[in-house]
């Protein structure tokens, strides 16, 4: 396969769309290297076909396959960041983890040896999902990794309630879990995107015992990006970063593939550029999570999702980039 690579000692690049067709080929995402085609990676995209976790619509077991086939389209230089990601690091497909469907302890124990592994061998995560119940083990594993984490928490939903039927492992509680495992840094805890009807007042008070701030989506609208993303880097400092993307926290305009969906989104436009904003954190992972292809409609959902995850795989491997002072290749 004709792949990008400028020069034999660059990172083995994507397929070359204009030797080989975008509809041709095997469909990793972005047309990158599997994993075990490179020698080493620093950042891995990685699918987690999971939906056991889910309190309403199923289906975002298939949300890696669909995020990956819209990623074709994908190109590999990302202006808005001048960066070609693909050049300042070895980015790789780390294909998709044999999750147990029928056992949730079993697969979310999966998830974090795996995710543990890739971080010990100096791997950023960009996880793709998947239904939100994998973000608990994601930050186990960046915990073990890093100690307390800064989390960023893009959703419409708070995803902090206790209990679902009695069961503790849900898409609905991770970042409770998170938190009462001790996994997050409280002072520097945010949603963003926030909407729609909770349960009880109490929801909300139990969400800012357990440290986390809100920015909601109708606050995103009237204060506007450039005002929101200066007051979540103050937040986050220099701690280290993880963030976590539930797609529903675009209006479903922009994402209705999606399990459980809220009026009063974001537009994807809104959500790039905030997460533009964030380059020069301290970002160690990530994930993409809540794509359901069976209700989305001409690919919407997972066009956005893609593009979500080719910025932040940009911000994870400038990032990269900069620890190991690599100077970005001139063009
Ligand atoms: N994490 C997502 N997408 N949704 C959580 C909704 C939980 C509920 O049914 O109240
Ligand atoms: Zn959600
Ligand atoms: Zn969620």
């Amino acid at each position: 396969m004709p792949r990008v690579q400028h020069t034999p000692d660059e990172p083995v690049g994507p397929v070359d769309s204009s030797r080989v067709p975008r509809f041709a080929g095997w469909g990793t995402f972005a047309r990158l290297p599997r994993m075990d085609e490179v020698p080493t990676a620093d950042v891995a995209v990685l699918g987690i076909p999971f939906d056991s976790g889910v309190s309403y619509r199923p289906g975002a077991r298939f949300g890696p396959a669909a995020i990956r086939e819209a990623s074709r389209l994908l190109r590999p230089y990302h202006p808005a960041l001048d960066t070609s990601p693909f050049r300042v690091a070895q980015v790789v497909d780390g294909g998709d983890l044999p999750v147990n469907p029928f056992d949730i302890g079993a697969a979310l124990d999966t998830v974090d040896e795996h995710l543990s592994g890739l971080y010990a061998a100096g791997v950023s995560p960009l996880v793709i999902g998947g239904d939100h119940t994998i973000a608990l083990p994601a930050l186990r594993a960046a915990h073990r990794a890093h100690g307390p984490v800064a989390v960023l928490h893009f959703d419409a939903h708070l995803d902090t309630w206790d209990t679902y039927f009695g069961a503790d492992y849900t898409h609905g509680t991770p970042f409770r879990r998170a938190s009462e495992e001790g996994l997050l840094d409280l002072d520097a805890l945010s949603h963003v995107g926030t909407r729609g009807p909770l349960y009880a007042a109490e929801d909300l008070t139990e969400d800012r015992r357990l440290g986390f701030g809100i920015v909601t989506s109708a606050e995103v609208g009237r204060r506007g990006v450039d005002e929101v993303v200066a007051a979540l880097r103050e937040r986050i400092g220099d701690r280290p970063l993880y963030v976590s993307i539930d797609i529903d926290v675009l209006d479903p305009a922009h994402a209705p593939g999606t399990g459980t969906p809220e009026a009063g989104g974001l537009t994807s436009r809104e959500l790039l550029e905030i997460l533009r904003g964030l380059d020069g954190l301290d970002l160690v992972g990530a994930d993409v999570v809540e794509v359901a292809p069976a209700y989305d409609h001409a690919d919407i959902t997972a066009v956005a999702a893609c593009h979500v995850a080719y910025d932040l795989v940009t911000l994870l491997a400038r990032r990269r980039a900069v620890r190991s002072r690599v100077a970005e290749p001139s063009a």
